[in-house]
């Protein structure tokens, strides 16, 4: 299996001058083509930097030790969908391109919203343009930074199914959620990693996880 991503012993240092921390441990995560990586664990735990640091977009007061590798282009789908448009432009602007409809489609991404404005969608709406940008342009690596936080469940999978899609013609994908109980209810994830505190205390397929009897990790199934 070839790893399009990759992780090795990833520490990162955060100093804002007021306060420094370790957000990141050495952290090792490999993320392969042709596969959905689930990244979980609680809220501040460190997810986000590693969405960072695999596209390059640590926080300016970050310093890393470690190797980030990535083997192709990679995309990402922020947190907050809205921070992947300009602000002063439609979202039919911005999603440019001669697969429009399919990515929108994919994404699950009313096209009839195209004309509005970023802040003028709701958080899940603005959150599957995102995805709809993202798919766009190809990525050999897509990460996605919490798909389905703002979604009714059936809208969710549908999300994740086209995830699952896009990994299977080839991509590597991982996602950051906190939806472990429809990830192995679905099988959709092929393996997840489990974050605490910067550091990772799990990693595997997601029955073997399942089956793990630590409370931390299964308060991410009920
Ligand atoms: N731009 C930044 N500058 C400094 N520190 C940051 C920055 N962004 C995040 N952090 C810190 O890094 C740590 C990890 O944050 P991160 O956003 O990766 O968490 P997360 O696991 O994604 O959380 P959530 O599930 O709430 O999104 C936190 O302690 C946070 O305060």
């Amino acid at each position: 299996m070839i790893p399009a991503a990759e992780l090795r012993d990833l520490t990162v240092d955060v100093d804002t001058g007021r306060w420094s921390e370790r957000v990141l441990d050495s952290v090792r995560l490999v993320v392969p083509a042709g596969r959905i990586t689930a990244l979980l664990g609680e809220s501040g735990c460190g997810k986000s930097m590693v969405a960072a640091a695999l596209t390059g977009s640590l926080p300016s007061v970050a310093r890393r030790t470690g190797d980030v590798c990535v083997t192709g282009r990679v995309g990402l789908v922020p947190q907050s969908g809205v921070t992947a448009f300009a602000a002063e432009r439609t979202v039919g602007e911005q999603l440019r391109g001669q697969n429009v409809e399919d990515v929108c489609k994919a994404a699950v991404y009313p096209m009839e919203a195209l004309d509005l404005y970023p802040h003028q969608h709701s958080s899940g709406q603005i959150q599957r343009a995102a995805l709809a940008l993202a798919l766009l342009a190809e990525p050999d690596v897509l990460v996605v930074d919490e798909p389905s936080a703002s979604l009714d469940r059936g809208t969710a999978y549908e999300v994740w199914a086209s995830l699952r899609a896009y990994a299977d013609a080839g991509a590597a994908v991982l996602t950051i959620t906190h939806d472990g109980a429809l990830l192995t209810e679905t099988g959709f994830a092929d393996s997840m990693t489990f974050l605490r505190d910067g550091r990772v205390i799990a990693a595997g397929p997601p029955a073997e996880i399942r089956a793990l009897e630590d409370p931390y990790v299964a308060g991410f199934f009920q």
